[in-house]
C-alpha cells in the first residue's frame, strides 16, 4: 500500500508505515563515525555524541520518529529560518536591499567576502546575514526575542520551547567573530540598531532548544504553501514560503549546499547543534539530530540519514 502524493510535480511514493524504515536508517547511521561535536563552546562539546533521531512529519498530521526525538538540542543555525521569516513579514521586499540572496560558497562564519561587498552579506543563512535579520528584528520589534518566540511556538503547536541560557551566554563569551562581522557592517552602515543588542538576539536565537519532533511541525509551513497544517493558520505567502524554500535550496547547508542538492535535492537548514531539517514542498518535514559535525558544520549522520531517506522515497524535487 502506498500514499501517493505530489511534490513539485512528481508523486512520491510513501509507504503508510515508514516506521521500519526509519529504524533501519537510524541503526545504519550509528555506524557511521566521522565528525566531531561542535566544541567551541562548553556548553555544546558536553553534548554526548551518540544521541541520533530522525523524525518524518507529514501534512497529514503524522509524525513518526526513530532515536532521540523527543530530546530537545541546541538549534543553531536552523533559527535563521525562523528569524527570516518573521523579518520578511515585518519589512517585506525592502529586505533584500540589505542582505542578498546568492549561495556564499564560503565557510558560515566567513569574513572576507562581507568585506569586498560593502557590509552586505551574500544570503541569510550565514552568520551575518542572520545578523542582518538580528538587526531588523531588534530595530522593528519593541521585544524582539518574545516575538520570535511566540512565533515558534505557536508553529509548533507547543509553549515547550525554551532557551538555553548557558548557551546563550556561552555564544556571548565566545562571540568575537561573530562581533567582528557584526561591527564590520556597522561600518559600512548596514546595521541601524545598537551593534550589542543585535548579537544578542542573534546569540539568543541560536540559544533556542528544540527536538526533531517540533522542529518537524514548526516547519511544516514551508512544505504546505505558508500554511501551519495543524492550525490552519496561513503564515506566510506561498510565494514567500518558495522563496524561503529557494533560500534553503541555494544557501542551508553552507558551502555544502551544491553537494546536498546533488545528493540529496531538498531545501534544508543545519545548524552545529547536529540538526538539519528538510522541506519536502507539499509532503511534510523530515528532520534529523547527531551532534557530531562534518567539516563544513553539518552534521554527519543527520546528512547520512536525510539522504538515505529522500533516496528511498524518491522525494528530491529537482
Ligand atoms: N552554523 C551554526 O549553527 C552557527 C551558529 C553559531 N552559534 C555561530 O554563530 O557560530
Amino acid at each position: 500500500m502506498t500514499n501517493d502524493v505530489i511534490s513539485g510535480g512528481q508523486p512520491i511514493h510513501a509507504p503508510d508505515n515508514l516506521q521500519p524504515l526509519l529504524e533501519s536508517i537510524l541503526q545504519q547511521a550509528l555506524t557511521v563515525n566521522d565528525g566531531k561535536v561542535a566544541d567551541y563552546i562548553p556548553a555544546l562539546a558536553e553534548v554526548k555524541s551518540d544521541y541520533c533521531a530522525l523524525t518524518v512529519a507529514t501534512l497529514d498530521g503524522n509524525v513518526m520518529s526513530v532515536g532521540d526525538a523527543d530530546k530537545a538540542f541546541s538549534i543553531q543555525s536552523i533559527s535563521k529560518v525562523f528569524g527570516l521569516m518573521l523579518a520578511m513579514e515585518r519589512v517585506g521586499d525592502s529586505l533584500w536591499e540589505r542582505v542578498q540572496m546568492e549561495p556564499s560558497g564560503q565557510p558560515f562564519n566567513s569574513i572576507v567576502q562581507l568585506e569586498w561587498e560593502q557590509g552586505i552579506p551574500r544570503n541569510p543563512m550565514i552568520n551575518a546575514g542572520a545578523i542582518l535579520i538580528s538587526d531588523v528584528l531588534v530595530s522593528h520589534y519593541s521585544a524582539s526575542k518574545s516575538a520570535l518566540l511566540s512565533m515558534v511556538r505557536g508553529l509548533c503547536g507547543s509553549e515547550e520551547v525554551y532557551v538555553d541560557y548557558r548557551v546563550h551566554e556561552s555564544e556571548r563569551e565566545h562571540g568575537a567573530r561573530n562581533s567582528a562581522l557584526a561591527y564590520l557592517m556597522k561600518s559600512f552602515n548596514n546595521i541601524e540598531s545598537d551593534v550589542e543588542e543585535v548579537l544578542d538576539h542573534y546569540f539568543w536565537q541560536c540559544a533556542l532548544t528544540m527536538s526533531t519532533e517540533q522542529l518537524a511541525r514548526g516547519m511544516a509551513f514551508l512544505a504546505n504553501r505558508g500554511k501551519c497544517p495543524h492550525s490552519g493558520r496561513q503564515i506566510t505567502t506561498h510565494r514567500d514560503s518558495q522563496r524561503i524554500n529557494a533560500l534553503l535550496s541555494t544557501s542551508g547547508m553552507y558551502d555544502q549546499s551544491g553537494q546536498f542538492a546533488f545528493t540529496v535535492g531538498l531545501p534544508a537548514k543545519s545548524g552545529v547543534g547536529g540538526g538539519i531539517v528538510a522541506i519536502v514542498p507539499d509532503y511534510g518535514v523530515i528532520c534529523a539530530w547527531s551532534p557530531p559535525l562534518n567539516s563544513y558544520g553539518n552534521s554527519a549522520r543527520g546528512m547520512y540519514m536525510i539522504r538515505e531517506l529522500a533516496n528511498n522515497l524518491g522525494l528530491s524535487v529537482y
